[in-house]
């Protein structure tokens, strides 16, 4: 493993890198140098600001404009602000090392940052207060909290020298397909959270199965359960091809591989959550040893072609032809497997 950098804010930063985020630590790190520091910065400055928006013991009159001007604190070493929880509680009260960090970034970097938290800060206050309704409220929210994202890493990809200019839409797709992919993953976990459940799944897809989305926790509903899992599953499926094409138009090979780690852990989970009733009855991870598997094994575009085949395959054979969505579900397999 490479020398941990002497810069004492950088190394707070990869610390905190690596107790937020193991696995995807090992990813970061392995990018190269330039890139490296701004990826790493970024991270921490998004994790800030989830967790101002998931802390719900912050009153929202105080919350909404610190999401707001989050975009301006990173400017400020002398801000910081007590919230979160355990690891995210010593990053949110040491702040000042993360933005002390940022104001090294070349600025090239930093104006990437600054815009993305910006656009991300004030869309995520827009949700504090409106539900999520519509398919289109679900696709605006996850383009602020993960979009973005997307859009945000391959600007600092191109802004690095390393890469063209991915398109919005694309990059968009890239963050869509983890989000939409967690908060499927995420049901049980997100309805029983205290004090108060957040939850994204759109009032538009699952009030076609049940009156109360908690209802799908009852035993007695599991087939409507099901069907609406599957509804969402197929949702997100949707947004395969995209990332597909994002990442084969990707040159260097550690940004290939941070980009393309997630995708196929995501396609590997959705593929273990299709029509599955235990999404409603604990959260459904991908085994630990397939995941080191993916993490040692994604080298090429080829890998993640034959990945990408293998569990849409899975995916594909579990489908009833009964369930309300298997014609939509089927059209998203066939335009994945007609691409790898
Ligand atoms: C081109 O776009 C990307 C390319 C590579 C990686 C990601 C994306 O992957 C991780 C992967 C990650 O963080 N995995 C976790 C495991 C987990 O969360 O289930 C981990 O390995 O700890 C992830 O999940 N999110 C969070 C969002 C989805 C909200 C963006 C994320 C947060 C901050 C950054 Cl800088 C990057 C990402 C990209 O973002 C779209």
């Amino acid at each position: 493993r490479w020398q941990l950098p002497s810069d004492p804010d950088l190394s707070f930063c990869y610390d905190m890198l690596q107790k937020v985020s193991r696995s995807f630590a090992v990813v970061i790190e392995q990018l190269g140098p330039n890139l490296r520091d701004a990826v790493c910065v970024f991270y921490l400055v998004l994790r800030g600001l989830d967790t101002v928006e998931d802390d719900m013991s912050i009153p929202l009159d105080t919350k909404i404009p610190i999401l707001q001007d989050f975009h301006k604190k990173i400017y400020d070493p002398a801000w910081h602000f007590l919230c979160g929880e355990k690891d995210y509680k010593v990053l949110m009260d040491h702040f000042h090392h993360v933005s002390t960090a940022f104001l090294n970034l070349e600025k090239r970097f930093q104006d990437v940052i600054a815009e993305i938290t910006d656009r991300m800060g004030n869309g995520m206050a827009k949700f504090i207060i409106a539900e999520v309704e519509s398919i289109e409220d679900y696709d605006e929210y996850c383009h602020y909290v993960a979009g973005l994202v997307g859009i945000g890493l391959s600007r600092l990809f191109y802004a690095s020298g390393l890469e063209d200019l991915a398109t919005d839409s694309l990059s968009n797709s890239m963050g869509l397909f983890l989000q939409k992919t967690n908060i499927i993953r995420d049901y049980l976990e997100d309805i029983n959270e205290l004090p108060a459940p957040r939850m994204f799944w759109p009032r538009e897809i699952w009030g076609k199965y049940s009156a109360k989305l908690e209802d799908f926790k009852e035993e007695k509903k599991s087939d409507v359960a099901v069907a609406c899992l599957n509804d969402m599953i197929t949702n997100a499926l949707e947004h395969a091809t995209d990332c597909l094409q994002y990442m084969s138009a990707l040159r260097d090979p550690p940004i290939f591989r941070f980009c393309a780690i997630p995708q196929i852990m995501a396609i590997a989970t959705l593929a273990a959550c299709y029509n599955n009733i235990q999404v409603f009855r604990g959260v459904v991870k991908i085994r630990r040893g397939l995941a080191a598997k993916i993490v040692l094994e994604t080298r090429s575009m080829s890998d993640v072609y034959s990945t990408f085949y293998d569990f849409t395959s899975m995916l594909a054979a579990k489908i009833d032809k009964k369930d309300p969505s298997a014609p939509t579900t089927m059209k998203h397999v066939e335009s994945i497997l007609k691409t790898c």
